[in-house]
């Protein structure tokens, strides 16, 4: 019998006014997998994750997460099913320590049980879990009790993948973790995504191609909205079509 997708896209459609942003999608996950899903800048890779987690209301089409039409669910009950995302740009508490950024999420997934908990960097039940998803990002042990506004680019990319990992996700999304990183930091964010490969199933939206073509395990292409082809880091490296839509135009490869 065929695996189920963890996550599967079907016909999606957004416009924005006369900007068709999302065209046609048609875009599947399957469990275990990173999927990369790559394209030029406005090809609308930001628009999909944002339909998927249900913070963009799609025009049309339906999105299927384990195998349950989830289209209409709020963002909130998608993130109760195991859907976590990060973002292009950090989104952190920047007065709050690192730890204390990732006990507040663990407290968040919690829920009503901890709702008379004030100081969430304090609980053995809150901080247990925020260490092990600081350790699974791989930030140094040195950093967790800093204020975020102390930390760097690099790490504060790791804290924010952290912060996803303490809502122990069943699919994460990941929207340029190496947006604005140096050489050695996207290396050693590389190498954090490939020891959570196999455990979490990852759509990886990520224009350093590098690390793109180490870590997936399936490509899809996105050019204005609509998926030109998806295969393996090989079959779309040799693809004709996508090195004339994308790849040799960045001289990518
Ligand atoms: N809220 C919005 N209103 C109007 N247009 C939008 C909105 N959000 C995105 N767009 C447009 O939709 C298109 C797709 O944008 P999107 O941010 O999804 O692309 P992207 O592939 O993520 O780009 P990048 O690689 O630069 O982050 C762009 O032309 C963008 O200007």
């Amino acid at each position: 019998m065929a695996e189920v997708p963890v996550l599967s896209v079907q016909h999606l459609v957004k416009r924005f006014g006369g900007l068709t942003a999302t065209d046609d999608l048609n875009l599947e996950v399957l469990p275990g997998e990173l999927h990369a899903l790559i394209g030029p800048n406005g090809a609308g890779k930001t628009t999909a994750i944002g339909q998927i987690m249900g913070e963009i209301t799609p025009d049309r089409g339906r999105i299927l997460f384990m195998g349950e039409e989830v289209t209409r669910l709020s963002a909130p009950a998608r993130v109760a099913r195991g859907l976590a995302r990060t973002f292009q740009i950090t989104q952190l508490l920047e007065d709050d320590t690192a730890e204390a950024n990732v006990a507040l999420a663990v407290q968040a997934r919690a829920g009503h049980s901890f709702r008379f908990w004030r100081d969430a960097s304090r609980d053995a039940r809150l901080l247990e879990p925020a260490r092990a998803a600081l350790e699974e990002a791989g930030l140094p042990r040195a950093r967790w009790a800093l204020p975020v506004a102390d930390i760097s680019h690099g790490e504060r990319k790791q804290l924010e993948l952290a912060v996803a990992l303490a809502s122990r996700p069943r699919m994460l999304l990941l929207d340029e973790p190496m947006a604005g990183l140096g050489a050695s930091e996207s290396l050693r964010m590389t190498e954090v995504l490939r020891r959570l490969k196999g455990r979490i199933p990852m759509l990886l939206v990520e224009h350093d191609m590098d690390a793109v073509f180490s870590l997936a395990d399936r490509c899809s292409v996105l050019v204005y909205g609509h998926c030109i082809a998806c295969d393996t880091p090989d079959g779309i490296r040799h693809d004709p079509q996508v090195r004339a839509a994308y790849l040799s135009e960045e001289e990518a490869v």
